[in-house]
């Protein structure tokens, strides 16, 4: 019996061993590739900001949090950001707009795993390259102003990107997870908690309050070596609606329930809703008239809106990633809304408010 199990241990560790690839740690990466002193202050600032929003100090603005469904290609990402930090300034005074620059993407079965995993779209084979071409384009867009969000999926992936980053989620398929919910109460950033894949409130309140508290578990350090972690527990943790299964959740009844709840719980503006995914069906035109209905109900009185996510890109609809030549800035994960309608469309809900 013995023997059988240590000889069934040194073939599962040879296994191992010619599997893995060894990959810098999270400290050497920041180290490498560090954010400039422009970087670092557009990060805190939008920080606070946020903070601000969530917490009522600031009830005259809303959060728009927009951008690709995920970053492919950093120059797109780039172009992307200019408009963008022109438009941000455009709309300062009604609106805080932060880039989504999502590099890890949850998927329902199998497919591309985002920026980090696969940097050019042709197979899982040089993760690290992932990262530190997601840090160079952080450290630009940061360094030039632009603040940033992004889902943070694998915990061990998120000391290599969370410093460049003013706002996270946890996504629908990960916020009944007891880890994600443990980094959520580490993560020095306000932290939006997705409603479950079926639509129902309760995993992300119950979310909520598990990052709200401090937490000891297991992870690593910023070298890479395993870790008993303490945390205080995240006061910037809130509630994002995204519809499910079980259809939309961004209707008045279903924002009420949400903010009451967050109310609850010490957040006076906990909520944003995600006019994507299970809230448009999936369907990028769809995007526009979520969000007017959200502005709708924030302008009659609902002041637990914090803010809004859209996903968008220069160029409108979705791209499959292995059917030839691609067309630059156009998404191959969930379609998006393209720049011209985005512009418009958040124009319309600076003007509205
Ligand atoms: O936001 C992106 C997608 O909705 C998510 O990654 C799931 O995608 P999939 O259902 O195509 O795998
Ligand atoms: C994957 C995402 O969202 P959700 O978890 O709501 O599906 C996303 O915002 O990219």
């Amino acid at each position: 019996m013995k023997s059988d199990l240590l000889e069934q241990t040194a073939v599962s560790t040879a296994e191992v061993d010619d599997q893995c690839i060894s990959i810098p740690s999270p400290f050497q990466m920041r180290q490498n590739l560090p954010l400039d002193e422009n970087g670092q202050a557009t990060v805190a600032r939008a920080r606070t900001e946020i903070g601000d929003i969530l917490q009522g100090k600031d009830s005259e603005r809303l959060l728009i949090l927009c951008g690709p469904c995920s970053i492919d290609n950093v120059n797109s990402a780039l172009v992307y950001a200019e408009r963008f930090a022109r438009l941000a300034e455009e709309v300062l005074d009604k609106a805080l707009l932060v880039m989504r620059t999502y590099f890890e993407k949850p998927r329902s079965v199998v497919g591309w795993k985002g920026l980090l995993y696969d940097p050019m779209t042709e197979g899982e084979r040089s993760p690290a390259a992932g990262i530190a071409l997601a840090r160079r384009l952080l450290a630009r867009l940061t360094g030039s102003g632009v603040s940033c969000a992004t889902e943070f999926l694998n915990p061990l992936l998120a000391p290599y990107l969370e410093d460049c980053m003013s706002y996270g989620s946890i996504g629908a398929r990960t916020v009944e997870s007891q880890i994600h919910r443990e980094l959520a109460s580490r993560l020095e950033m306000p932290i939006g908690l997705k409603n479950g894949m079926d639509g129902g409130l309760s995993s992300a309140v119950n979310a909520v309050r598990s990052a709200q508290s401090s937490h000891s578990f297991y992870s690593q350090d910023l070298h890479g070596c395993p870790a008993l972690v303490s945390t205080q527990g995240n006061n910037g943790a809130h509630v994002i609606l995204r519809g499910g299964s079980n259809g939309p959740n961004f209707d008045s009844k279903s924002v009420s329930n949400a903010v009451d709840a967050g109310r609850l719980l010490g957040l006076s503006r906990g909520v944003v809703v995600d006019c994507s995914h299970g809230n448009s069906g999936k369907d990028h035109r769809k995007q526009a008239s979520v969000a007017m209905e959200v502005l709708r109900q924030k302008v009659a009185g609902q002041d637990g809106i914090a803010g809004i996510m859209l996903e968008s890109n220069l160029v409108a609809g979705q791209q499959s990633a292995n059917a030839g030549p691609r067309v630059f800035g156009q998404s191959i994960t969930d379609a998006c809304i393209g720049w011209k309608d985005t512009e418009c469309l958040v124009r319309e809900l600076a003007a509205s408010l």
